[in-house]
């Protein structure tokens, strides 16, 4: 098969994840990535780095033979930067972009490129509250959702070459359109990233009225203020550009908080109970995949002797079973003496049969 032209102009966490896929995961071979960064040098530390096999200097030299072209720019530089690269692009090549809004980019975009080429929205569910080459993974996409948009106008070969390179990455697609988009990430991402944003301003509030809360901010509070560490390059332009629907967002998170309050500040105890219970069931019920994951896995613990090899014997027993180990994770380590380790599958039925493989070995393992 004829090797096809990806130029990835970006080279950042998503960009460089993106240009490792394409060039390292087994049956990715196809993929020739050309790599353009307005910071000078990054684009060659992409190659170094293995998320690249060409390094351009320009993005007309990025794009002048490419089969594809991926925007991979904070979400208010991409569509300048797929006007420029469409003006310097074969004819025949097809535009796409990651950025974490849509709707504003596809509007100006779709049947607009000055070449004339296709441009097709997309945006994979995955990343990492960390910015850059240097947090670029090349699993970032493996089983993650990875939403395109097409329009009416977009052709479905265009859409398929996108579609194509998102598998190849290992990701899973869903086609939306950009309205049902931005509609779904302003409740299932923005706002979790607002939120995290006000809690930690709370969390200083607090301590600056004498609270010593970072004394005692233990693994809740890392779990849920990870993604304010996002960088503001990066999170400015999402929230700007998906303004309307953000604040729609807030005001129902506004109003669950102020049911809340209520509840408390009066003491109604029942009231309490019942948004506390009605929580827990409807996130449980939600079936969230694991990071990484676009499916539910499911979990056990298994308790660990802290020594050379403990972890290995979990995974040689589950291998000699023919088990496969979808998510791995330490929990928790006493040094010198033990640890909690998590292990997740992709179905129920194959961690019900890891557990009792792992207690056959006399292990103390149980579903989470
Ligand atoms: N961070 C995430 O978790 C995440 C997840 C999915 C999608 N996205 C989207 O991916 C895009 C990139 O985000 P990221 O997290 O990789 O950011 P990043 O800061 O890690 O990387 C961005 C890179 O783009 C370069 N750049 C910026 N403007 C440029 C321009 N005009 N021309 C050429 N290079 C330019 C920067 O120098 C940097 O190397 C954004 O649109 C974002 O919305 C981010
Ligand atoms: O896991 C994270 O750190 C992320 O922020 C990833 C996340 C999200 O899950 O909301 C954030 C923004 C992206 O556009 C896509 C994915």
């Amino acid at each position: 098969m004829a090797p096809l032209h990806v130029a990835v102009i970006g080279c950042g966490l998503i960009g460089g994840s993106l240009g490792m896929a394409l060039r390292m995961l087994p049956g990715c071979g196809r993929y020739v990535v050309h790599a353009f960064d307005r910071e000078a040098g990054r684009a060659g530390e992409a190659v170094q780095m293995g998320a690249a096999d060409v390094a351009a200097a320009s993005i007309r030299e990025a794009v002048a033979g490419a089969d594809l072209v991926v925007a991979a720019v904070p979400a208010e530089e991409v569509a300048g930067t797929v006007r420029e690269a469409s003006s310097h692009a074969p004819p025949s090549a097809v535009l796409t972009d990651v950025a974490s809004i849509k709707g504003p980019i596809v509007e100006a975009l779709a049947g607009k490129t000055p070449g004339g080429q296709a441009f097709v929205g997309g945006h994979p569910m995955a990343g990492s509250e960390r910015a850059g080459l240097v947090a670029a993974d090349p699993f970032l996409f493996q089983n993650a959702v990875y939403v395109l948009t097409p329009v009416a106008s977009s052709p479905p070969a265009a859409v398929q070459r996108v579609r194509e390179m998102a598998e190849a990455a290992g990701a899973q697609v869903v086609t939306l359109s950009p309205e049902e988009h931005d509609a779904a990430v302003a409740a299932a991402s923005h706002l979790p990233h607002v939120a995290a944003v006000g809690l930690v301003l709370a969390a200083e509030a607090c301590a600056r009225d004498g609270v010593p809360v970072l004394q005692l901010a233990a693994t809740g509070f890392r779990d849920v203020t990870r993604l304010a560490m996002g960088h503001e390059d990066v999170w400015k332009p999402i929230l700007m550009m998906n303004r309307a629907r953000l604040v729609e967002a807030l005001r129902a998170f506004r109003d669950a908080l102020d049911r809340i309050e209520r509840a408390v500040a009066t003491g109604d105890g029942e009231a309490v109970q019942s948004l506390l219970q009605r929580a827990r069931a409807l996130r449980q019920a939600f079936r969230l995949p694991a990071k990484g994951y676009g499916r539910p896995i499911w979990d056990l613990v298994v308790r660990l002797a802290d020594r050379p090899g403990a972890i290995a014997s979990v995974a040689g027993a589950l291998a000699e079973e023919g088990l496969n180990i979808a998510d791995i994770e330490i929990l928790r380590v006493r040094e010198g003496e033990a640890g909690t380790l998590r292990v997740g599958f992709v179905s129920e039925a194959a961690m019900l049969q890891a557990v009792q493989v792992l207690r056959r070995r006399g292990l103390q393992a149980w579903p989470r």
